[in-house]
């Protein structure tokens, strides 16, 4: 007997290259822990998808790639055997067909009596808050509606693990962020083992309980939201999730000296490094209390806060945040801080 890891989904030495010569996926391993709500993120093309499509058993791995699920190997198991449920950026609903019947389909397919299902379906649009909707063509429904239907679909079969590709690309951006925090609150409460897709960074930070940073068919870095946000594998992954300022420059007697000026620092001298900061780790303040100063060149008013573009005499530009009732417009010369361990030095 091997003992439980506590992985829903264990995929080992899995990659992917299409009949066509596409390598899309190096091998990669992974482990989806149950209950988690693992995130896929990556710009288009990184293999996301392929992934996702290998879990699901809509792709078969090149040879010596293993999936299991609960322990037990899926690997030559088609999506129709692995009882998992699917939401796609499209929907993939019947058009012609009434919301409950689409939602019952699944468990039409697998046989469940007529009553039981019609039943199991309405017990799922109602936690989903759309059993108004149980009557309407899907042609009749709008875009979000259409999404909490697929999402109500995914999840009347009782799936052991949800996979959803890009389902709120297709949404306008209120839309999605209302519809985003509505399926995190949705994942945590069914404690469902979700693999969710996404090229948006701030999608899987709200919603991954880890991410998985993909770049060229491989993994970067898997970490938690706040892991990858704070510790960032490499320079991709800092680009990547959120804005990342790169100042080059040397080490001396606690000062990170660059071209544009100095900035305090806690670190050994070097003779050649790279300061990294995010946009929030800086104060702004008078040019008199500073020993970098920049010139303001764009103010982005953001409610909350303003994002900041600032350039130095030598082109060097930063991206900083700033409290909104902190005056400032194009033009304006003002000095940078820099927060204490806030920053890395590379
Ligand atoms: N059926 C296929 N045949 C050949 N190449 C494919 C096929 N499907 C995907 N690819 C290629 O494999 C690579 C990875 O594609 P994949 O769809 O997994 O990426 P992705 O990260 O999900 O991108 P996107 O966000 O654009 O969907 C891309 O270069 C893509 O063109």
């Amino acid at each position: 007997m091997t003992a439980p890891t506590g992985a829903a989904i264990s995929i080992a030495g899995c990659g992917k290259t299409y009949p066509d010569g596409t390598r899309a996926l190096s091998p990669v391993d992974l482990e989806v822990k149950a209950g988690e709500t693992l995130v896929l993120l990556g710009p288009s093309g990184c293999g996301k998808t392929t992934l996702l499509r290998l879990i699901a058993g809509l792709e078969t791995p090149d040879a010596g790639g293993r999936i299991a699920f609960d322990g037990a190997d899926v690997t030559a198991l088609p999506i129709e055997k692995r009882n998992v449920g699917m939401v796609f950026q499209s929907y993939a609903l019947f058009p012609n067909m009434s919301v409950i019947d689409n939602v019952a389909y699944g468990l039409r397919v697998r046989g469940v009596a007529t009553q039981a299902r019609r039943a199991q379906a309405a017990s799922v649009l109602a936690m989903m808050r759309i059993e108004a909707l149980a009557e309407r063509r899907i042609d009749q429904l709008s875009g979000g509606q259409r999404q909490r239907v697929a999402l109500a679909r995914a999840l009347a079969v009782r799936p052991r693990v949800l996979l959803l590709d890009e389902p709120l690309t297709a949404l306008d951006a209120a839309l999605r962020e209302h519809l985003r925090s509505e399926i995190d609150a949705l994942l945590r409460r069914l404690a469902i083992t979700a693999v969710y897709v996404t090229h948006d960074q701030a999608e899987a930070l709200a919603l991954g309980d880890r991410i998985v940073v993909m770049k060229n068919g491989a993994i970067a870095q898997v970490g938690t939201p706040r892991e990858v946000y704070f510790q960032p594998a490499d320079d991709y992954v800092a680009g990547f999730v959120g804005i990342t300022n790169r100042l080059e420059g040397i080490v001396r007697n606690g000062r990170f000296e660059t071209a544009a000026g100095i900035l305090r620092v806690t670190a050994p001298d070097r003779a050649k490094a790279r300061l990294l900061f995010r946009p929030e780790a800086v104060r702004l303040v008078s040019p008199a209390d500073a020993t970098l100063v920049f010139q303001v060149t764009q103010v982005e008013f953001q409610g909350p806060r303003q994002r900041v573009t600032l350039n130095a005499g030598d082109g060097t530009r930063i991206i900083a945040e700033a409290p909104a009732d902190l005056p400032l417009s194009a033009g304006t010369a003002i000095g940078l801080v820099l927060d204490a361990n806030r920053y890395s030095l590379a």
